[in-house]
């Protein structure tokens, strides 16, 4: 890479602003997979040992510009308490005279976890009141949310316009160390599957990986706008109405591109989104009304495998299905287990994304594939060939 990073900078007595992707999965109060906490660490140690104030930012959620205590970091706070041997602050703003205050009573070598960026308006507005109110607070920044560098956000980007020298964290390096490796010059059969649920953010990246691989396979929530694109039927399933016609001309663009393009062939419905619900497998036309599609049917796992297991290059992004209950992870294991068995057999295989990131943990096959990236979105932009904001932002060396 050639920003600079945290072992180009001397941090000793300095306060250094970072930004860390902490959006981790939490229920009531307990952070349910802390694999982003820990991925930090040594940018975090690192910054503490040398002598220090660490001041961390991160988001949580997507609260929209308000407070919302249901999305503090609080527990994070907690969390971060167990795994560093440092004092760990709290402050419940990240700007103005609370975030201030607990930033001067912290001492050199100790952190300050700041509340939610996001419970401000201007962090996703980028405004530039709040980035140099962000910045006020340090000499240095370091962008280690490798996670969230897809975002042009204040305490990702728009901090840099005010805070200079800004560095990588040595978690962000190594992401985009990996990423462009292997997926640069990749090995063919190139094939990537898209998941999981933020299916507007996400359908937009598939015009650009047409150009890049030679399968897209659809899973997951992002299925049903092209169901619905196809005119089958969707009953509650998850559905970006806006995106329907954009999914109708991906699919065109595909064919035109000779890039094939596979959906699911079967889903598990279910009645109710609750892993007791009343459940059953259907063919693609067999959604029925009031029921929602909540994992791929067992035929789709077979297909989806087979075209995994013949891959040489696999990125992965996004759950096929509603993983955190048990009777919907079916296939999100299946897959999980194909990409498994192809890196066996020689193949190149990324998974990326928080959730992404703790399927496979949860189906114990986190050491099977060859990197397991911590963001989605982001990995999804790199592989897109397109610059971060995140990264771009930073300090050439
Ligand atoms: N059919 C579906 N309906 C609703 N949600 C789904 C469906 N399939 C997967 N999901 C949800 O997608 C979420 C993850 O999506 P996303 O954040 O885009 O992935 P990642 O964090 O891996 O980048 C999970 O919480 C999962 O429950
Ligand atoms: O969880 C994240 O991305 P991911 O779900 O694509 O892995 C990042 O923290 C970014 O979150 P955002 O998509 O709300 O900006
Ligand atoms: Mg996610």
């Amino acid at each position: 890479m050639d920003k600079m990073t945290l072992n180009d900078v001397d941090v000793e007595g300095k306060n250094v602003l970072m930004r860390v992707d902490f959006n981790v999965p939490i229920e009531n109060r307990k952070i349910e997979d802390d694999n982003r906490i820990k991925q930090a660490l040594p940018s975090i140690n690192h910054v503490i040992e040398q002598g220090g104030k660490l001041i961390l930012m991160s988001h949580l959620g997507r609260p929209g510009g308000e407070v919302d205590k249901t999305l503090s970091l609080k527990p994070v706070a907690e969390h971060l308490r167990t795994l560093v041997d440092a004092t760990v602050y709290f402050a419940e703003d990240c700007i103005g005279e609370e975030a201030s205050s607990v930033i001067d009573q912290a001492e050199a070598g100790e952190i300050v976890l700041l509340e939610n960026v996001r419970f401000h308006p201007g962090e996703k507005g980028n405004d530039e009141s709040f980035c140099k109110k962000l910045s006020d607070h340090a000499e240095l920044f370091c962008n280690d949310a490798f996670g969230s560098s897809h975002r042009a956000h204040a305490s990702v980007a728009g901090v840099t316009r005010y805070l200079q020298p800004a560095v990588s964290g040595f978690l962000l390096e190594k992401e985009i160390r990996y990423l462009s490796g292997s997926v640069n010059n990749p090995d063919r059969p190139f094939v990537a599957i898209l998941g999981g649920a933020k299916v507007s953010d996400k359908i937009d990246v598939i015009e650009n990986l047409l150009e890049k691989v030679d399968t897209i396979i659809v899973g997951g929530g992002m299925t049903y706008t092209f169901y619905k694109a196809k005119e089958l039927p969707v009953g509650d399933s998850l559905v970006e109405e806006e995106k329907v016609g954009l999914a109708s001309e991906l699919m065109e663009k595909a064919d035109e591109k000779n890039v094939t393009f596979v959906l699911p062939m079967d889903s598990v419905i279910a009645k109710e989104f609750k892993n007791e619900a009343e459940h059953k497998v259907v063919e693609e036309d067999g959604i029925e009304d009031d029921w929602m599609a909540v994992d791929i049917g067992p035929q789709s796992s077979i297909a989806f495998g087979n075209i995994i297991k013949n891959a040489q290059t696999v990125a992965w992004n996004g759950p096929m299905g509603v993983f955190e209950m048990p009777n919907f992870a079916d296939g999100t294991n299946a897959v999980a287990q194909a990409l498994a068995e192809a890196t066996e057999m020689g193949a190149t295989t990324i998974i990326g994304g928080g959730d992404s990131a703790s399927a496979i943990k949860q189906a114990g096959l986190e050491d099977a594939v060859s990197h397991v990236s911590t963001g989605g979105g982001a990995s999804l932009m790199f592989l897109e060939g397109k610059e971060l904001p995140g990264v771009v932002a930073l300090t050439d060396k």
